[in-house]
């Protein structure tokens, strides 16, 4: 479907008022006494008011911006070589964050049954497997499934088991109501709803390696799962790669709302403690989906649009940019809520040899790339401990979303990180480094070498 050229067109540095920030404490999670990973580290949470960006443009995707406009560059060609790919994405990621909504909005009366524990000790939902069978139907069966290969985090073993079959059937139902409303989202619904062997092929079949060579997606159904059964925020994460290089990213951001910067304590509390209706705007409520291609030098979010048809399509759309800031006592640093994910102590004394005034800003999921692309916070690290493997999912759309909107990400030897390489982000030097700006960058990278060796990691 062809897409408004808008985009493609706009300003390219949008302008954020850069408001001062606030802390306040998180409260703690309402199902902590439910399941043991609930409870983990809550205390350990800090946050705060983010910045302001000044919304008030708006665009739309682009793909046929030769017809509109044949004086553009060689770099919107190169942008425009996707669009077909990136339009497909952000429908089927929209798609995907309405089914997430409907299934958080179900946590409340049945967590128990709803969050199972994999092999690792992790924490998988009717949402991950539902968003991965749902995202990877829409993809083949609008690009053909021939050409269609993905790499995705989930797998069928638990679902297939033949006393999951009442689980089998929840997810299966997920999906087929999530794929009824495609049309809402301008893509095509099934003729019939998927059976349950369709269901569990549609998941199974994402089960590319990656690698070097040809051209494959990169899905995280449901990042920050743990964010998500908290109520908190969570990304649906998709990133296109080609010959080992992220060519389109998009990011599902359902609790991280267009105009509202509060990425933890309010915002929280008004959704998992008292889930009264918000006292302020309408947008309140509405999250975002961010999306960039390479080359293009540009970031965009739009607002989710829960598949409401009095909506055109495509939604408006924004462009986003980093933060000008590059004073450490100003900046903002993100990192992972769980300390078992990334060390916190590393990450502490770090910032404190930069010059890194204020509390981290500990949130879940890709949300920390989309907060850093949009100019919301100025540096996000992470250090996990030694051993554990960092997959490609789990940063491919993050980092060229940050990328095209100005910023610089990198390991922590500052060599870019590599998705030619499998599943893994394989020769990852210690962490991962992003920052709004290359001035932030340089300090932190130099910065490392020095910790780390007074460190006990
Ligand atoms: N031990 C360890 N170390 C580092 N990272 C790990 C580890 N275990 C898991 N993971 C991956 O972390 C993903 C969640 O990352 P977050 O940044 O959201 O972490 S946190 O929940 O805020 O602490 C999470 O993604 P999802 O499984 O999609 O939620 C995992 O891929
Ligand atoms: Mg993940
Ligand atoms: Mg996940
Ligand atoms: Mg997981």
């Amino acid at each position: 479907m062809p897409l408004n050229s808008s985009s493609l067109l706009a300003a390219k540095a949008p302008h954020f008022l850069g408001l001062p920030t606030t802390y306040a404490p998180n409260s703690a999670a309402p199902f902590s006494s439910l399941l043991p990973f609930l409870n983990k580290n809550l205390q350990n949470n800090s946050s705060h008011v983010m910045a302001v960006p000044n919304l008030n443009q708006s665009h739309g995707l682009s793909s046929s911006v030769f017809e509109e406009s044949p004086s553009l560059n060689l770099s919107f060609a190169k942008a425009d070589k996707y669009s077909r790919e990136l339009d497909i994405a952000v429908r089927a990621v929209q798609m995907a964050c309405s089914l997430c909504q409907k299934v958080q909005g179900s946590l409340i009366s049945n967590i128990n049954n709803e969050i199972h524990v994999k092999d690792d000790h992790s924490p998988v939902t009717i949402a991950d497997w539902g968003v991965q069978a749902t995202v990877s139907w829409i993809l083949s069966t609008s690009l053909g499934s021939k050409d269609v290969s993905i790499v995705a985090e989930e797998d069928v073993q638990k679902l297939s088991k033949a006393d999951k079959a009442p689980l089998l059937k929840v997810v299966v139902q997920t999906v087929n109501e999530c794929l009824a409303e495609a049309h809402h989202f301008g893509l095509k619904a099934p003729g019939m709803a998927l059976d349950n062997s369709e269901v569990l092929e549609a998941i199974s079949r994402c089960n590319s390696t990656g690698g070097p060579a040809g051209r494959f997606w990169a899905l995280d159904p449901v990042d920050g799962t743990l964010g998500f059964v908290r109520r908190d925020q969570y990304a649906v994460a998709l990133a296109l790669i080609e010959d080992g290089e992220v060519v389109l990213g998009v990011l599902g951001c359902p609790n991280y709302p267009m105009r509202k910067e509060w990425l933890s304590y309010h915002h929280r509390y008004y959704r998992i403690i008292s889930k009264l209706t918000p006292p302020t705007s309408e947008s309140w409520d509405k999250g975002c989906v961010i999306y960039a291609k390479k080359g293009s030098g540009e970031a965009w979010m739009q607002p989710l649009t829960q598949g409401q048809t009095n909506l055109t399509w495509p939604n408006s759309a924004r462009p986003i940019r980093v933060s000008s800031i590059d004073n450490p006592a100003l900046a903002t640093f993100c990192e992972p809520v769980e300390k078992a994910n990334s060390s916190h102590s590393f990450a502490a004394g770090l910032a404190h040899s930069v010059g890194l005034r204020k509390q981290p800003l500990r949130v879940y999921s890709m949300v920390k790339y989309a907060a850093i692309a949009r100019g919301d916070a100025e540096i996000f690290m992470k250090f996990a401990r030694a051993g554990y493997k960092e997959k490609i999912w789990d940063h491919a759309a993050g980092v060229i979303i940050i990328e095209e909107a100005g910023g610089v990400v990198t390991d922590a030897g500052g060599q870019p990180l590599d998705f030619s390489r499998g599943v893994y982000l394989e020769g990852l030097d210690r962490g991962i480094i992003a920052c709004a700006g290359a001035k932030l960058h340089d300090k932190i990278i130099k910065a490392v070498d020095a910790s780390w060796n007074s460190s006990s990691l």
